[in-house]
């Protein structure tokens, strides 16, 4: 554990700003549910007197971005004004707890929805500027934390019944061997990726099959692409990919929550010919014995059932590792409680020996995934056997140190940090609502307008109800 946590250091401000791309114009991202999502962020920057930044986001698809930017306004007070050495270390476990069970705020989560997004993107925040304060990418200050060190960033509770500190600690242990030659493997080789950008929902089936081409040809094996809608188009779909990818590659499907449970098992014994490896998010993220029955009976077929980049907290993932409802576990960054909390579900996903293949694509997603799931093949599992992590080339301009991928696989980033720090001029140009990139849009007339000229029938007072 690090000594370098300097007693006079301390956060004299943290700023958060709504940040949104207007990717809905070309249906990027789009899904049976989210049909016109514009890819957010809540943005936040941790300041120390001593100059050191620490940058950290959530993701957000849009309207409610501003929900979050809020819900961090109310949380920063926990954070300003600690030295680093009451927030770092393991003093983590310590402020995660504060933020996400702060007296009066808990009762508008408690570890769930807004509020723990919010958690979220602080969180990461402070992690970034740990590795920052190390220089190593985030990767590799957890990959050279002692195990002792590690669990005690990790709040246990509500856990302990699967996964107590103990255990994990022996957990970690037991694959100190082959470290070394794990992270040179990683150096050079990097982790398996598949591509989810060839086949979101309000894409042609042209534009689908071109695109499954086109990454074919940059060397990927493994697709996703988006189903749930209707069955007949759901059948077209996968029937066109199915004649461009051949019966070698692997194809997953993903209805992003549009179904009942019976729905989703009768619909999917209609697909299970196109062979899908998994069918994601099939119902609500919130209905574990749903899933289970749904992983019951689609298991003889062959197909497994993914969730997770929805899934609230921990406990969560806790019940659909026990009910056997999760065949692959879609963590997501930059939701539950941040780094923190993704790494007790990713010892609980080791425990209960489901593969963990992270959710990304977003806003930054990419950037920071991949720096736990290499943590995760050096550190914890020490295979990548029937793991992949989701990657969509989508906004990756924006940031300072994109993801880096090679052959189709996430290459480890050597940068000091989380790989969140976005461009200066990306986000001037995109603060919601009135960054240069807006007024454009507002300008050009056409979907999106300027909030001031928005109609609202809001009223500041009820007697200034003029209508009655
Ligand atoms: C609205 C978003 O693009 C989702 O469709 C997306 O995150 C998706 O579920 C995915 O698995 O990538
Ligand atoms: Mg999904």
């Amino acid at each position: 554990m690090t000594q370098r946590l300097y007693e006079a250091t301390r956060i004299r401000g943290l700023s958060v700003r709504d940040i949104r791309f207007p990717t809905s114009l070309r249906l990027d991202g789009s899904d049976a549910i989210h049909h016109d999502p514009d890819y957010s962020c809540a943005y936040v920057v941790l300041f120390t007197n001593a100059g050191l930044k620490g940058h950290g986001l959530t993701f957000t698809v849009g309207r409610g971005n501003e929900l979050v930017v809020a819900a961090v306004k109310s949380l920063a007070h926990l954070v300003v004004g600690k030295e680093l050495k009451d927030l770092l270390g393991h003093s983590m476990a310590t402020i995660w707890r504060s933020l996400t069970s702060e007296s009066q705020l808990r009762w508008v989560g408690p570890e769930k929805g807004v509020i723990h997004l919010a958690v979220a993107a602080i969180i990461n925040a402070l992690w970034d500027l740990w590795a920052r304060q190390e220089q190593k990418p985030l990767w590799k200050l957890l990959v050279d934390m002692e195990p002792e060190d590690l669990v005690e960033t990790i709040d246990f509770r509500y856990i302990t019944d699967v996964l107590t500190k103990v255990e994990a600690v022996q957990m970690l242990k037991d694959m100190r061997k082959g470290k070394e030659e794990r992270e040179a493997f990683m150096l050079s080789n990097g982790y398996p990726a598949y591509t989810t950008a060839a086949g979101w929902l309000g894409y042609s089936e042209e534009k689908v099959k071109t695109l499954c081409q086109q990454y074919m040809s940059q060397g990927y094996r493994h697709f996703k692409i988006k189903v749930g809608h209707n069955l007949e188009d759901d059948k077209k779909r996968c029937a066109a990919v199915r004649s461009v990818l051949g019966d070698e590659m692997t194809l997953m499907l993903d209805a992003n929550q549009n179904w009942d449970v019976d729905e989703a098992i009768e619909w999917m014994k209609e697909l299970a010919c196109y062979r899908p490896h998994w069918i994601e998010e099939p119902t609500s993220p919130d209905d574990v014995l749903g899933h289970a029955r749904i992983a019951k009976e689609l298991s003889p077929l062959g197909i497994g059932v993914a969730t997770g980049e929805m899934c609230q907290n921990r406990v969560m993932f806790k019940q659909f590792l026990q009910a056997k409802a999760l065949t692959y576990c879609n963590i997501d960054a930059a939701r539950v409680g941040g780094v923190s909390e993704v790494l007790s579900i990713y010892l609980m996903c080791k425990k209960f020996n489901v593969p963990v293949c992270p959710h990304a694509g977003g806003v930054g997603l990419c950037e920071m995934v991949h720096h736990l799931q290499v943590w995760d093949y050096i550190s914890v599992t020490g295979t990548t056997e029937g793991r992949l992590v989701e990657f969509a080339n989508i906004l990756a301009e924006h940031f300072k140190t994109p993801a880096i991928i090679r052959n189709s696989h996430y290459m480890p980033h050597r940068t000091p940090g989380y790989s969140v720090e976005m461009h200066d001029k990306s986000l001037q140009a995109y603060e919601f609502p009135y960054g240069p990139a807006w007024k454009e849009l507002y300008k050009q007339g056409g979907k999106y307008k300027d909030p001031a000229t928005a109609k609202c029938p809001l009223l500041e007072r009820p007697n200034q109800d003029t209508t009655r």
